[in-house]
């Protein structure tokens, strides 16, 4: 599959496999491995004439591969940045709703792995790009990523810095035009013992999320904006943590998303209505979700914005 979406991406996603099976649920396609899409996103800073000779380019906007194929991850070699990144297609949209302009400040506040962080380079050029992660394992795999695929000369633009999300909107309020947050993680079935301690940590994340993404908006200036996403399907993860944000920070204002992103993408993706919350005042819906389907398995994905008024 082939998409060419707005902002300069290019982004081919590979079927593992193809298969003429009905559709079957989300849960059946998070469930087998064997069915996930994967997208490639080219890197405009590397050399990709080779790779782009191997992927199937097609005029129209979406192209199925004909046949299954296994895309490899990207080689390294010495001294060349990597040429294109692995990552699931619907990464692309938190990173779209953002809207990065040329010389924009702009803080990814949780960033490891570095998937949208690379992806926001792809789209512009920020004068600023500050790549947070408090872990510090995977502090040193962001700052890898980033290594692998920007070239040195950004090595002033794109930082990383390794604060407490959750205080990093106290220390640096108001210092930036854009700001993205990303907490949480799909919950697959693993060992017994593990998905105990998955599940616990499960139970914690809406508070700490909800802590994120007030600091978010603490650290984006008048004007500017914050998008939120997760990649789970828990509403008390999505909407429950965006209501809990709108009714307690003052001067921000829940932003539509539906007109600019799902219905120009709704060919790719398959988005979920959320409904609307007339009762709080808001207009917009509370965001976007994205679920996975067989034959389309982005997602999942769930994405809001909200825009600093004052
Ligand atoms: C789902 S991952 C982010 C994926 C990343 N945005 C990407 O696209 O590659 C969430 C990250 O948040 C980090 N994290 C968790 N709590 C944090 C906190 N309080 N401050 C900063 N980062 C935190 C985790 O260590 C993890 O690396």
């Amino acid at each position: 599959m082939c998409l060419l979406l707005t902002s300069g991406f290019r982004l081919y996603g590979v079927m593992l496999n193809l298969s003429s099976s009905p559709p079957v649920s989300y849960r059946a396609v998070l469930l087998n491995p064997g069915c996930w899409q994967y997208g490639v996103m080219l890197n405009r800073f590397a050399a990709v004439s080779e790779v782009k000779q191997h992927l199937p380019l097609n005029s129209s906007l979406c192209f199925i591969h004909p046949s299954p194929v296994r895309y490899p991850s990207p080689p390294h070699r010495q001294g060349q940045l990597k040429p294109y990144y692995l990552m699931n297609a619907a990464s692309l949209l938190p990173v779209l709703a953002l809207g990065v302009e040329e010389g924009d400040r702009v803080l990814d506040l949780c960033s490891a792995p570095g998937g949208k962080a690379l992806a926001i380079l792809q789209t512009a050029d920020p004068a600023l790009l500050c790549c947070n992660e408090m872990d510090p394992h995977r502090r040193d795999w962001l700052a890898k990523t980033l290594e692998s695929f920007i070239p040195q000369s950004l090595s002033s633009t794109v930082t990383v810095s390794n604060q407490d999300g959750r205080i990093f909107g106290q220390s640096e309020a108001g210092m930036y035009d854009k700001v993205r947050e990303e907490n949480g993680h799909v919950l697959f079935l693993c060992h017994p013992q593990h998905g105990a301690v998955r599940l616990r940590e499960r139970a914690r994340l809406p508070t700490l999320q909800t802590q994120l993404l007030r600091s978010a908006l603490a650290a984006v200036r008048p004007g500017g904006v914050a998008v939120y996403s997760t990649c789970t399907l828990s509403r008390s993860e999505n909407q429950e943590v965006v209501e809990a944000v709108l009714n307690t920070c003052p001067g921000v204002e829940l932003q539509d998303l539906e007109e600019e992103l799902a219905l120009p993408l709704q060919e790719h993706f398959t988005f979920t209505p959320l409904g609307h919350t007339p009762s709080l005042g808001h207009t917009p819906s509370l965001g976007l979700l994205v679920v996975p389907q067989q034959g389309q398995t982005w997602g999942p994905m769930f994405l809001s914005r909200i825009k600093r008024i004052y």
